[in-house]
């Protein structure tokens, strides 16, 4: 089942003095969703925001959905404060999770869509009971915790294995990856099967978004087409 591929910016990345006009730009400049990377200092070494930041975007008037990444543990103590904050999207890292059947069904019985997220090594297996469940698969194609570090081309290999794992399933379900994803290799990205992708440092840190994602988008309209 193809989907329309969808550029979500990585507010990680953005100027925090100046968050809201950063999401405008960026929105204006053709992103299609606002990615949200919450760190809790403890399931990763770092920490940048929580559901308060989340709800102020909401109320500066951002129409775009928020997928909101959660890198925490535990899990499911947050989910309601970003349900309430106005979260389209939530996902998180099973492994962080007591039970993962019951933060999907919180995330979905809030009205959000639900998804796992997989740091490179992870074994997907995780998924094998709750696929149905899922409406989005994150593939981190970096390990979590911070921006601008450097795609890990192993994950390529995870990409067509989940690619195919969507496929089989017949669920409709997103696949998105995050990490190093740049306008160089966003092509080879979604030749291995995503749909979604995360950029941070490789949009905000550029003086032209709206530059940056024409070249991811005309990268993506290759997909699929011969090369010399
Ligand atoms: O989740 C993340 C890190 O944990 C970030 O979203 C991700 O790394 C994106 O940043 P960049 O595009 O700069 O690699």
């Amino acid at each position: 089942m193809s989907k329309p591929y969808l550029i979500a910016p990585s507010i990680l990345s953005a100027d925090f003095a100046r968050l809201g006009e950063e999401v405008d730009k960026v929105l204006a400049a053709g992103a299609d969703v606002v990615h949200f990377d919450v760190m809790d200092n403890h399931y990763v070494p770092n920490l940048t925001f929580g559901a308060g930041v989340c709800k102020a975007l909401k109320k500066y008037g951002i129409t775009a959905p928020i997928d909101v990444h959660l890198m925490v543990s535990p899990v499911d103590r947050i989910i309601g404060d970003f349900l309430e904050a106005g979260a389209d999207i939530i996902t998180f890292h099973p492994e962080a999770s007591d039970h993962i059947d019951r933060s999907l069904q919180l995330i979905k019985s809030g009205g959000a869509k639900a998804g796992l997220v997989f740091n490179p090594a992870t074994p997907l297996h995780y998924l094998d009971y709750v696929l149905d469940k899922v409406d989005q698969i994150l593939l981190m194609s970096v390990n979590p915790g911070f921006g601008g570090q450097k795609f890990i081309p192993m994950t390529l290999e995870k990409l067509r294995q989940t690619r195919k794992l969507i496929d089989d399933s017949g669920f409709d379900i997103r696949l998105e990856v995050d990490g190093g994803v740049s306008e160089q290799n966003i092509r080879e990205i979604a030749e291995a099967g995503a749909d979604m992708f995360v950029a941070g440092s490789a949009i905000f840190g550029k003086p032209d978004y709206k530059r940056v994602i024409d070249a991811m988008r005309s990268e993506l309209s290759k997909v699929g087409s011969f090369s010399a």
